[in-house]
């Protein structure tokens, strides 16, 4: 597959793009107009740049108003697509986008269109130009890419082609289908976005909420699908209209968007092998080959099994040592040649690294991945140009294949075994070995809980968010959920859930608002490794017993409690008592409290009851208004 992206994806300057999409590795780029005309660069520099630089200048764009216009207009409209036929010539270039008219189209006839574009066609034919029509979803009289077509069709000259935008065929809900039938010859370029599917006028939604394939819900896999079988062979080319990519690092938007096209180009031909009518699996891919558009596929990742491990980074570890004690928690002992401890509940571990002097303060630091082959996943998870996390072992210990997600958490990818335990954990010295935290084996009488790590929960810096949902879903095959909204006193914070389909792995990525860096947002927004336990009120009681700080549920919350669930008084005062929160749906009931917060981490205690799936949402707020309110009392 040829890959391309259009420079109104990014930010900076047009050299600063073209440099960017050349280190990301992109074939070619679309020339956005305004970054043209904007740009000190004369064409021929422009040219010259992209040739030393490896990059095609694939599309030059956008024309528009061109078509359905009465004649004098449509004379001033052929001179001004002639001074951009041979501008196109300075920049080396042959294709033009001619988006259908959305604002002076004043005459609705598909004659006229067919004669206006012929006439647009034989002076391309010229200068040597190729035209792509594209009809914009909210063209005024052509919105419809078949139509598009068919005016292509009707013309029928050799300089006249279709554009076929995922974006306004999706956004309008266009069967996608229709595009196989397609003369290949006749489709000039292809664009590709996605976008979450949002109810608002369709022009503000493309303008401004596009994202790269695999960060919303568009089936774009289908329509490349379509698109290969159709026998398009040409550059298929990221055009995404994005309020925040816009802003962000323009060589970290590029690498992001390679990221969705490497992971397109391996769906659209997993889409293709499983719609193959040709039985096996092997005969599928081949009958893929068929078609002359090759498509490159990645090495194969399941979903992870589970987590083996959460680490908590801390220059200080008194205070979480204590909390991981009180909540019940053992230690395990400190590391064997690292400034690392082990505490575990059940099958929940947990590593407290000391190493980390530049973290100040207690943060989530690293997750542990159960995956069938890490060595596997690693190598997809490379070529899909995620940073690899180097640390160092010894001879004798095991080696983790490490990359760093958007937020710069780092993720381990371990070799899971069936009973849930870890061989790496024999690394780890005996509990009451000198200098291993809190001394509190007097406490071991109680028995020690079934527990797991539930879920995680992650702050994401606003620029990364949508790169953190592409990274989870290409390299870790996590599945977004519908994303929702928690109402917070700092702003509305936008929830997205990653997980598998069985539920083993959960992680809730929280878009914070306003906040920059990543240590900002989690002031406020702290983050959380919630495990789950079989008897949450006993682990509450015992954890009390301990002294651990509860996050303080104020009483309001268990009025609404009651008026919405109409709970047993004996079971609704022992939540309060305990400052437990609760939720119910058809599927179960869900009991979990918070811990107070140490440095930007908190932990919570899960319990789910019945096949319950959620993570409590009608309970966020009140957490938010709690810890916003602790955070902002001093
Ligand atoms: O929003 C627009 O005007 C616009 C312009 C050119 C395109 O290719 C497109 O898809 C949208
Ligand atoms: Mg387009």
């Amino acid at each position: 597959m040829r890959t391309g992206i259009a420079t109104v994806c990014l930010s900076g300057t047009l050299k600063e793009k073209m440099q960017a999409c050349a280190i990301a590795g992109f074939d070619g780029i679309e020339i956005f107009e305004q970054d043209l005309v904007t740009s000190p660069l004369a064409p021929e520099d422009i040219r010259r740049m992209a040739a030393d630089l490896g990059l095609t200048l694939d599309l030059y764009q956008p024309f528009r108003d061109f078509d359905s216009v009465s004649e004098d207009l449509f004379a001033a409209n052929l001179r001004r697509a002639e001074a951009k036929f041979k501008l196109m010539a300075r920049l080396g270039m042959d294709t033009i986008l001619v988006c259908s008219n959305v604002a002076t189209a004043s005459i609705d006839s598909d004659s006229l269109r067919v004669e206006q574009l012929g006439r647009l066609a034989g002076l391309a034919g010229e200068h040597g130009v190729r035209v792509a029509y594209e009809a914009l979803a909210w063209g005024k009289y052509v919105s419809d890419y078949e139509h598009a077509h068919r005016l292509v069709e009707a013309v029928d000259h050799p300089n006249l082609g279709t554009c076929l935008d995922s974006f306004h065929i999706l956004s309008r809900d266009w069967d996608t289908a229709p595009i196989e039938a397609i003369n290949p010859g006749k489709i000039f370029f292809v664009q590709v976005a996605d976008a979450p599917k949002l109810s608002m006028d369709v022009l503000s939604w493309s303008r401004h909420y596009r994202v790269f394939p695999g960060e919303g819900q568009f089936e774009l896999a289908k329509f490349m699908g379509h698109v290969v079988r159709a026998g398009y062979t040409g550059p298929v080319s990221l055009e995404v209209f994005n309020d925040v990519f816009r802003q962000s690092d323009v060589e970290r938007t590029a690498v992001d968007a390679m990221r969705s096209l490497i992971w397109l180009e391996e769906q659209s031909a997993k889409w293709l092998d499983g719609t193959s009518t040709e039985g096996t699996a092997g005969s599928a891919a081949g009958s893929r080959r068929r078609y002359p558009m090759e498509l490159a596929t990645l090495p194969k990742v399941s979903e992870p099994a589970g987590f083996n491990f959460a680490e908590v980074k801390a220059e200080d570890t008194v205070q979480l040592e204590k909390l991981l004690g009180q909540l019940g928690f053992e230690f395990n002992g400190r590391h064997r040649t690292k400034d690392v401890q082990l505490w575990t509940m059940g099958q929940a571990r947990v590593i407290i690294n000391e190493q980390a002097a530049s973290h100040s303060e207690p943060a989530i630091a690293a997750l542990g991945f159960d995956v069938d082959s890490p060595l596997i996943a690693s190598a997809r998870a490379q070529q899909l140009k995620a940073p690899v996390v180097v640390r160092k072992v010894q001879a004798d210990e095991e080696v983790f294949q490490g990359i760093s997600a958007p937020d710069s958490t780092e993720i381990f990818l371990c070799q899971g075994s069936p009973d849930g335990t870890a061989a790496w954990t024999a690394e780890f010295g005996q509990p009451d070995e000198s200098g291993g935290g809190l001394q509190h084996s007097s406490l071991r009488d109680v028995a020690t809980p079934h527990a797991v790590i539930d879920h995680v929960n992650l702050a994401q810096p606003w620029q990364h968010f949508d790169e953190a949902v592409l990274f989870y879903t290409s390299a870790m095959a996590l599945e977004p959920q519908p994303f929702a909204e928690v109402p917070s006193p700092g702003g509305l914070v936008r929830s997205q859930v990653m997980q598998t389909s069985d539920g083993a792995v959960r992680l809730v990525l929280n878009l914070a608002p306003v906040q920059q860096a990543r240590s900002e947002v989690r002031k406020t927004y702290q983050e959380h490794i919630a495990f789950a336990v079989d008897d949450l009120v006993a682990t509450a009681r015992s954890a009390r017993d301990r002294g651990l700080e509860f996050l303080q549920i104020p009483a309001n919350y268990y009025e609404d409690l009651d008026a919405r669930f109409d709970l047993e008084p004996g079971f609704l005062a022992t939540l309060k008592e305990l400052n437990l929160l609760y939720d119910r749906d058809a599927n179960g009931e869900f009991l979990h409290f918070y811990t107070a917060t140490v440095g930007s981490v908190f932990f919570e205690m899960v319990e789910r009851r019945g096949n319950y799936d959620g993570y409590g949402a009608p309970n966020a707020p009140v957490r938010h208004a709690v810890q916003y309110d602790s955070v902002h009392r001093f």
